[in-house]
């Protein structure tokens, strides 16, 4: 079993990721400070550090080096604030292996420890095709699979239809669903596919940043601009630029955005000359855009010029048949990155995983594969590799569906917390709609 040690001094945060870690098979060890962090890493030897950022006698970066130092084989992700995310890119450049921004799905979460976990085990097994990207497998391309329920072929079929044409595709569906894998597959099957596909996340750009990061800026223009900077538009220039989580640009963004895609031509932040730029849009969302439109939230026109065409896409429980075909795919992408050679999954495992109504859909089922691979030593995945919510006794929809409301409920509650109790604002760092904000607020009758 895996053992993590959290530094998180948030006690109900902490107790909530030490209880949903513990049910996906981890040994958890909580420390609430860095006093506690250090006594607990004299002690033991841990496989991974799961870090706040912000801790109350010092940041989790500088204790990162002394870490790094003392316990090389020890992988470090931290959580970070929405707005943080700079100090996260530092702190990998100084050994951290990843970072998650708060607040974070659950199925996040497992993706990225699971990542790190399989990372060391990774370095000596790297295929050739694959160290052109810096010998980092996680970071390559998803390959894509078709799949051949009806929703597959149906969703093949607008893929199949929209990519030669220059038509704006907006990607609605849950999270997990292939969005970006589907924006990939429409840039590689468009004549753009020899220029680049830049995919950003619209959630992650700082709000007085989106200029900058969208057009680039010149030297000088303002503190902090120390050197000339292209932005998304042109590094897209002649290829395809996929905005995911289209709903969390703020309004002024919006326009701007909305003014680019029109007048096909920007201007970098400090300058005055205007630069051509050919790029397709391709945008995805998992919240309701209308409703935002609706609420005044989201620019009517901006949705429009996004929406030339709709692809919906099936969540994984809509996939019938696929669902093992998947479930094989993912276990050849483990085990290959793994250097393992699992051979397939138990009856048992088999007929867990088609009951299971897969809320993190396909992302979630790699997770769950890709962790059983790691947990097998045999020749099948057996059950006790599978996180305990795919057990038969946690089988229940109320179960599952109460995790999960207790872990949002609790989300909730620290980005209205963090935001002041601003619920615009919450409902912004939580990706959300205000109306659902609203709504989930009444539903857990929380007292705000
Ligand atoms: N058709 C596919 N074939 C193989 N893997 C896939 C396919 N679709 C999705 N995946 C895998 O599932 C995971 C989730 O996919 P992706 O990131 O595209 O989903 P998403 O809908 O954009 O998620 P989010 O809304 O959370 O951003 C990824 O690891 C991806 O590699």
């Amino acid at each position: 079993m895996p053992k993590i040690l959290i530094i998180e001094d948030d006690t109900a945060f902490s107790q909530m990721l030490q209880k949903f870690l513990a049910k996906h098979l981890f040994d958890v060890t909580p420390s609430y400070n860095l006093k506690e962090a250090k006594a607990a890493l004299d002690q033991d030897n841990f496989d991974l550090i799961l870090s706040d950022v912000r801790l109350p006698e010092g940041d989790g970066v500088s204790f990162l080096s002394e870490i790094k130092e003392k316990h090389p084989q020890t992988q470090v992700i931290l959580m970070t604030h929405f707005a943080e995310v700079k100090t996260a890119v530092k702190a990998m450049k100084r050994g951290a292996f990843d970072y998650i921004a708060k607040p974070f799905t659950p199925e996040r979460m497992l993706e990225v420890i699971t990542n790190a976990l399989a990372s060391d085990k990774v370095r000596d097994n790297i295929p050739v095709s694959l160290k052109r990207n810096n010998g980092n497998p996680l970071k390559r391309d998803a390959s894509h699979l078709t799949g051949t329920s009806e929703a597959s072929l149906r969703l093949q079929q607008y893929i199949s239809l929209v990519a030669p044409t220059n038509m704006s595709v907006l990607l609605i569906g849950e999270s997990g669903t292939g969005k970006e894998v589907t924006a990939r597959s429409i840039h590689k099957s468009s004549s753009r596919k020899g220029n680049n596909f830049i995919a950003v996340d619209c959630g992650a750009i700082p709000k007085e940043l989106t200029s900058s990061e969208f057009f680039g800026h010149v030297k000088g223009s303002f503190t902090g601009a120390i050197e000339d900077k292209v932005g998304f538009f042109e590094a897209a220039n002649g290829g395809t630029l996929f905005l995911d989580e289209i709903g969390n640009l703020s309004y002024e963004s919006q326009i701007q955005l909305l003014r680019a895609i029109q007048e096909r031509k920007i201007k970098r932040v400090g300058s005055t000359g205007e630069i051509d730029v050919d790029v397709r849009i391709l945008a995805a969302t998992n919240e309701d855009l209308i409703e935002a439109v609706g609420q005044g939230n989201f620019r009517e026109d901006l949705f429009h010029r996004l929406n030339e065409f709709t692809i919906e896409l099936p969540s994984l429980k809509d996939r019938g048949e696929d669902l093992v075909l998947f479930a094989n795919f993912f276990l050849e992408i483990a085990n290959t990155e793994l250097g393992k050679t699992v051979k397939g999954f138990s009856e048992l495992v088999k007929q867990r995983m088609l009951q299971y109504h897969w809320p993190g859909n396909l992302r979630e089922l790699k997770n769950v594969v890709k962790r059983g691979v790691l947990f097998t030593k045999g020749e099948l995945i057996q059950e006790n590799a599978l996180p305990s919510t795919l057990h038969a006794s946690n089988h229940s929809d109320e179960d599952q569906e109460f995790s999960k409301q207790k872990f949002e409920k609790e989300l909730i509650l620290r980005a209205l917390k963090q935001t002041n109790f601003n619920k615009s604002e919450a409902a912004k760092l939580l990706k959300m709609t205000r109306k659902t904000l609203y709504n989930k607020i009444k539903r857990y009758q929380l007292k705000v």
